[in-house]
């Protein structure tokens, strides 16, 4: 005998129990255990909900919504949920679409557990209407359609038409009209309208006539009770106007997470004899405070007992089957109800609505092994596209950023110093208080005044001389930061050195001191600082080399005995920006996408869209897949304005394959789309999203030898450096750009293996937060 209650969601049911077989045939069938109807009951009611638990806050603080609450809606009637402010209501619906677990306790709905495989639901046989706008503000309203039509697998001709039904219905303005400029009330309608769109089998909707005339209210009630006249479908609703609540075939009154009662509305009346719902709910309420306070040592049902009230007899009160809520009695479905003469419930006669949603649960079953459907991955392209075409100076600003930065690096990165100031000292011949202009010397072979011949060689313009009196006025003025350095020549400089040129070895050292240049140098600077040291030593190279060169000497004797050939890669003068470029292009196209990703998710989810989609049977699979496409021609778009800038516009120098170089690009932003992913999983907030997308930039930059060599770091930085997704990318592109190397050395290929392992984890990790991340 198969049992039911092994069988998985959305499979056939065949119950086992006497009757008829399919041929007509009586078999003699055991009867069904309890436990067996029990499971068969609940999948046959439209919502079942059994001893659920649900708080929010960590364990030790927890802030319980729901304690124990049960709740039967059977199919083919309107559940009107009733309760105030902060009870738990949203809660509870959220738990019933699938977006929220419970933290103990079960719920079936439309026979299935939501969230499980075939169950239908998130999906198409529900309709949600979350208390929220949840809906595009830059869409209009037949996008809006267009795009949840798309989502339950409608076609176009079939949508427009519900559309125009809708329209009429709902007393909406022109389709065209956008929905951030339509009133509040125009839009919870449209919100309404999405939720009606596929003409769904169970409706729920969390205070669909707040904002709504009462004229437009009545006829939202009118149509409700016409859609769940035929049994088919099935409606819960939250409302606060309570009276409205009338028209439902239940009324579940919840207080404090718990349902006070359950039953239809003329009987709630009747059995407490009030004129209005209102008055039943105060007075359930105040006997809820008096009877939780006598009770609140026993460990009973939360449900409200008519015995312990004494509010009604006690023949008067049907004990419902294990849902718990003693005394009220509450509307099955007709199909469930039927027993057989033992009492058993016959189950051997499925009615041909019951037929046909297990065949519709099996049907989702059947389209759960899809990866997706068409339809979605149109809408939610669609979707992406459309907001960033509403959005024209964002996307303007996307592309501008990074063309913006990498003029911004090349402009202000890499160039030598100009313009820095020297405090010059020259006491040869009473050059004091003198101006460059007037210190004068002879070419060629002459050795006269080679104190100014040599300040002529030092005529940069990284360098401006500013002459000062004596030593001590200069070095003031470089302590003071009027100049970077201070020069002083001897009074008899030009002799000094002569005599040092001339007796070579038996030099004294009085004339080696005194042919010396001395200098002090700021060097609290260390660029500026080794700037000038370079100059001053390569003038003093040239000075010395032209004296040579007019004296028909040979001026390599003015050289260094070292001599340093063509570079193998590179120039003899390497500059920073070739060093630091491939880093930066990558960190640019990284950190962008990074932007570009972690706050989309954030954004769709607290605006409420997020949940609608997936209520609506969107996977995460789905969303992350069209973002990526979407997010993927952006940074495309990016990338190549990046290298255009930096290779073509600025001639940062590229030796390798210009393919691979654009391909490791590419790779590099996918993977901080990815981490941007990671981000918007993970974050509640987008505060918090751009605090971890910022926090991360730095040691990422810092770390990855972008801007030192991380062979310059600690060794366990250095393990650590390699693990992060820039720096192997970074050595590989630097390689490729200075050294022109290919993908057959083992530096290139790795930052490509590196880059596609990171790309495949962050995923993996963004799919797996998004999954399991339900409150
Ligand atoms: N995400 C959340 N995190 C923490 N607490 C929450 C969260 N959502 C709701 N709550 C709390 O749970 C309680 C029930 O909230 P819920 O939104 O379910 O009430 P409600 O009955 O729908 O209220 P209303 O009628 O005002 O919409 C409230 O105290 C609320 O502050």
């Amino acid at each position: 005998m198969a049992l039911l209650e092994g069988s998985t969601m959305g499979e056939r049911v065949e119950p086992t129990v006497p009757g008829p077989d399919l041929v007509g045939v009586n078999v003699e069938r055991p009867p069904l255990t309890h436990q067996q109807s029990t499971i068969w009951n609940k999948r046959q009611q439209a919502v079942c909900v059994r001893h659920a638990f649900k708080h929010y806050g960590s364990k030790k603080k927890p802030n319980h919504v729901l304690s124990n609450l049960n709740m039967t809606v059977a199919k083919g009637t309107i559940y009107g949920l009733l309760g105030a402010s902060g009870c738990g209501k949203t809660t509870l619906l959220s738990c019933i679409v699938g977006r929220r677990r419970l933290n103990t306790g079960e719920i079936w709905v439309l026979g299935g557990k939501p969230g499980t495989r075939g169950s239908g639901v998130p999906g198409k046989r529900v309709g949600y209407m979350p208390q929220e706008i949840a809906l595009y503000g830059e869409f209009t309203i037949k996008e809006t359609m267009m795009y949840f039509g798309w989502i339950f697998g409608m076609d176009s001709k079939e949508i427009y038409e519900r559309l125009q039904f809708l329209l009429n219905f709902l007393d909406l303005p022109s389709q065209n009209r956008m929905v951030k400029n339509l009133s509040g009330g125009q839009q919870r309608r449209v919100s309404f309208a999405v939720a009606l769109m596929h003409d769904p089998e169970l409706l729920i909707l969390d205070e669909p006539t707040v904002g709504v005339d009462p004229l437009l209210r009545q006829s939202i009630w009118n149509h409700l009770v016409q859609i769940t006249k035929d049994g088919n479908k099935t409606v819960i609703i939250t409302t606060h106007y309570i009276e409205e609540a009338r028209q439902a075939h239940t009324i579940g009154l919840m207080r404090s997470g718990k349902l006070l009662a359950e039953e239809s509305p003329h009987v709630l009346l009747s059995m407490y004899g009030c004129t209005s719902l209102e008055e039943v709910f105060l007075k359930l309420s105040r006997k809820q405070v008096q009877v939780g306070a006598a009770q609140s040592d026993q460990n009973i049902s939360n449900n409200i007992s008519l015995a312990n009230l004494n509010w009604a007899k006690k023949d008067s009160i049907s004990v419902t089957e294990e849902s718990g809520v003693v005394g009220l009695n509450f509307h099955q479905s007709k199909e469930v109800l039927v027993t057989d003469s033992n009492g058993h419930l016959d189950m051997s006669k499925p009615t041909s609505s019951s037929k046909r949603n297990l065949q519709e649960a099996c049907d989702d079953c059947g389209s759960c092994s899809e990866w997706t459907t068409t339809g979605k991955i149109k809408a939610l392209l669609q979707k992406n596209f459309l907001r960033m075409w509403r959005n024209v100076g964002v996307m303007l600003f996307i592309f501008a950023l990074p063309v913006m930065q990498v003029i911004l690096f090349c402009l202000a990165i890499g160039g030598d110093p100009k313009g820095l100031k020297l405090a010059i000292v020259n006491h040869e011949k009473n050059y004091t208080n003198l101006t460059y202009q007037e210190c004068n010397f002879e070419k060629g072979c002459k050795f006269g005044n080679l104190s100014c011949r040599y300040l002529d060689t030092l005529n940069t313009s990284t360098i401006i001389k500013q002459y000062y009196p004596d030593p001590d006025a200069a070095r003031l003025a470089v302590r003071k930061g009027e100049a970077w350095g201070a020069l002083y020549f001897t009074e008899n400089y030009t002799d000094a050195l002569v005599a040092r040129m001339a007796l070579g070895k038996d030099a004294d050292e009085e004339t080696l001191e005194q042919s010396e240049v001395r200098v002090w140098l700021d060097m609290s600077n260390q660029q500026i600082g080794i700037i000038l040291q370079r100059d001053l030593q390569l003038a003093y190279q040239n000075f010395t080399k032209d004296i040579l060169r007019d004296c028909e000497h040979n001026e390599d004797l003015a050289e260094i005995p070292i001599s340093f050939k063509a570079p193998i890669y590179g120039s003899n003068q390497p500059s920073f920006t070739d060093f630091v470029a491939p880093g930066v292009i990558l960190t640019i196209v990284f950190f962008l996408a990074v932007a570009l990703t972690s706050s989309a998710l954030i954004i769709e989810r607290m605006e409420g869209l997020l949940d609608r989609s997936w209520v609506a049977g969107v996977t995460p699979g789905e969303i992350l897949f069209s973002h990526v496409v979407t997010q993927f021609v952006v940074m495309c778009g990016q990338t190549t304005l990046v290298l255009i800038f930096m290779i073509l516009v600025f001639q940062v120098e590229c030796r390798g394959d210009i393919f691979l170089v654009i391909v490791i690009t590419i790779l590099q932003g996918l993977c901080g789309m990815c981490f941007g992913f990671v981000i918007s999983a993970i974050c509640e907030l987008e505060r918090n999203a751009i605090q971890l997308a910022l926090g991360s930039f730095y040691p990422t930059l810092l770390l990855s030898g972008v801007i030192w060599p991380i062979e310059g770091m600690p060794t366990v930085l250095r393990y650590i450096s390699t693990f992060l997704p820039l720096t192997l990318a970074t050595t590989s592109l630097r390689a490729m750009m200075t050294r022109g190397w290919s993908l057959v050395e083992p530096d290139v290929y790795y930052g490509f293996i590196s880059t596609m392992v990171w790309i495949v984890l962050f995923l993996t990790i963004s799919l797996i937060v998004l999954k399991f991340k339900r409150g």
